[in-house]
């Protein structure tokens, strides 16, 4: 049986855990071994012996970025995380929804478990606590540039901490002083640099890449099976997909791509002359489209995986080596890439559905199917007008995605001062890519029942089975979405196959 628990410490965290965690799939833990206690409390205990015995420590005793030259006298020292918190309580827009507020809890803990950040176990009990038992604070999604960390958008979780911050908790919103209170735990006192521990990172950003990332992947298969369905709808030439052709063009991913459509589509008979022996490119060169995307998933995943599991902090408390190592640890640039490269990515699959409903709409391209796939008998064909108006939708979200593939990593601005002349954008590039999977998702969707639709339209027309893994597809389709014969209004449906592809319905090609 798999564990139902993600333990923070040991290990390193995948990307699946930060999402089953997010999900409430798995509850977490923080390591039972003696080890990883030790090492937490070695970097707490280090820390305060500098502050004995050397007296000054950068966001300890010193003002934070630019103000680093100001000294913060002793007496002052706890108050300061308590004002870096409150300062930076600045962020506006709309608030992460519940998902990506515990990916991002998660991912915090994540890094501030692996020890080089000189903060107290209590610390991570708390962040434990908040998430088994689900208290969410509001975090503004926006006001971070995401190379001071996501300073602003963690602020709210340091808060949440002290007490200070609102909280949903139980389905209802509250100060998180009264959820803890209905916890039976006092608000939490933070030690000095446990407020810059848990803002100066990358949390925010990785987070959304964690979850961007199962999204996308999800997609290069439902995206390569509505291609095949596509591909049988409009009498598509299979031979596009062939083995042998792949084999001369060795890319993994696009020969992968290739045998998944290969497959759906069934064996080949023979046939060196059908009526187009080279079909449009939304159907030919499909594998190189989503195959570019599937080629990248590794990198990308490991990009994401190596962020998460890092110490994304400053300064660097390093208990072993005795020393505090100043750094830009907290500079997204990673995230802010692969994000960038996801997002176009992922909007060419809206490009491609896009492309491949415009074939299956128009009777001058569709190889005999019925205008806009429209189901209609013979005397009510005038009245009804099939998918027309969802191609039209299509054509709108995939434009809307297009148009967020403007890179964010570009757009650094100098700030603080000049202290922050350079930063990495890395929190907008993954939340622009979050909206573009959420616009190619909807993309996906109708071309799936589109494509479903005009593969038992064809299939009537040439009086056939379609291949076995198209006809279980559409079949499956079939149990939630009526064959559209006369026009009715869509969005409920189309929102219901949303639903469905956030929750996985069809596990999709049993190959990687
Ligand atoms: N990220 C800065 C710290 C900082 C914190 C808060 C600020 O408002 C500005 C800067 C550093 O580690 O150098």
């Amino acid at each position: 049986m798999t564990e139902q628990f993600v333990t923070f410490g040991d290990n390193k965290l995948s990307v699946a855990d930060i999402v089953d965690i997010a999900s409430r799939k798995k509850t977490v833990r923080l390591s039972d071994s003696d080890s990883f206690g030790k090492k937490i409390q070695a970097g707490a205990d280090f820390l305060d012996e500098l502050l004995v015995d050397d007296g000054v420590i950068y966001g300890v005793t010193t003002g934070y970025g630019d103000s680093c030259t100001e000294p913060v006298a002793l007496s002052l020292v706890n108050e300061l995380p308590i004002h870096l918190s409150r300062f930076h309580g600045c962020g506006l827009g709309k608030h992460f929804d519940q998902q990506t507020t515990r990916a991002i809890l998660a991912t915090r803990l994540c890094s501030l478990s692996k020890g080089y950040s000189g903060v107290s176990y209590a610390l991570l009990e708390r962040l434990v606590l908040m998430l088994n038992e689900d208290v969410l604070p509001l975090i503004p999604e926006e006001g971070s540039v995401g190379a001071s960390g996501d300073l602003t958008p963690l602020s709210y979780i340091a808060r949440a901490l002290i007490g200070e911050a609102d909280v949903l908790f139980q389905g209802e919103f509250m100060p998180s002083a009264e959820a803890f209170g209905k916890l039976d735990v006092k608000p939490y006192k933070l030690r000095p640099k446990e407020a810059l521990a848990l803002m100066n990172g990358t949390a925010a950003m990785t987070a959304v890449a964690c979850l961007n990332y199962i999204r996308a992947e999800y997609l290069t298969r439902l995206s390569s099976k509505v291609t095949s369905i596509s591909c049988y709808a409009l009498g598509g030439n299979p031979e596009h997909f062939d083995e042998r052709l792949f084999d001369v063009k060795p890319h993994s991913g696009q020969q992968k791509v290739a045998e998944w459509i290969r497959g759906d589509l069934g064996v080949i008979e023979e046939k060196r002359n059908s009526n187009r022996l080279q079909d449009r490119y939304s159907i030919r060169c499909a594998p190189h489209i989503i195959g570019s995307l599937k080629d990248a998933l590794p990198w990308l995943k490991e990009t994401i995986e190596n962020e998460l599991n890092s110490s994304n902090d400053n300064p660097i408390i390093d208990p072993e080596s005795r020393r505090v190592l100043h750094g830009g640890h907290f500079y997204g640039g990673h995230i802010a890439m692969a994000m960038d490269t996801l997002k176009t990515q992922v909007a060419n699959l809206a490009d491609l559905q896009d492309r491949q409903m415009a074939l299956l709409m128009d009777q001058k391209v569709n190889n005999g199917l019925p205008a806009n796939l429209s189901g209609a008998k013979a005397d009510r064909k005038s009245v009804n007008h099939g998918f027309k108006a969802v191609q039209i939708g299509c054509s709108a979200w995939t434009a809307e995605a297009l148009k967020l593939t403007m890179p964010a990593s570009v757009f650094s601005r100098s700030t603080e001062c000049h202290n922050q002349d350079k930063v990495s954008m890395g929190t907008i590039a993954a939340r622009d890519c979050a909206r573009v999977l959420e616009l190619t998702e909807q993309v996906v969707i109708s071309s799936l029942l589109a494509a479903c639709q005009g593969a038992q339209l064809r299939a009537q027309l040439n009086q056939e089975q379609p291949p076995l893994a198209i006809s279980k597809m559409a079949e499956d389709v079939g149990r939630d979405f009526n064959f559209l014969e006369e026009d009715r209004a869509l969005e409920k449906e189309l929102r219901f196959w949303l639903d469905e592809v956030e929750g996985k319905r069809w596990s999709l090609y049993s190959s990687r």
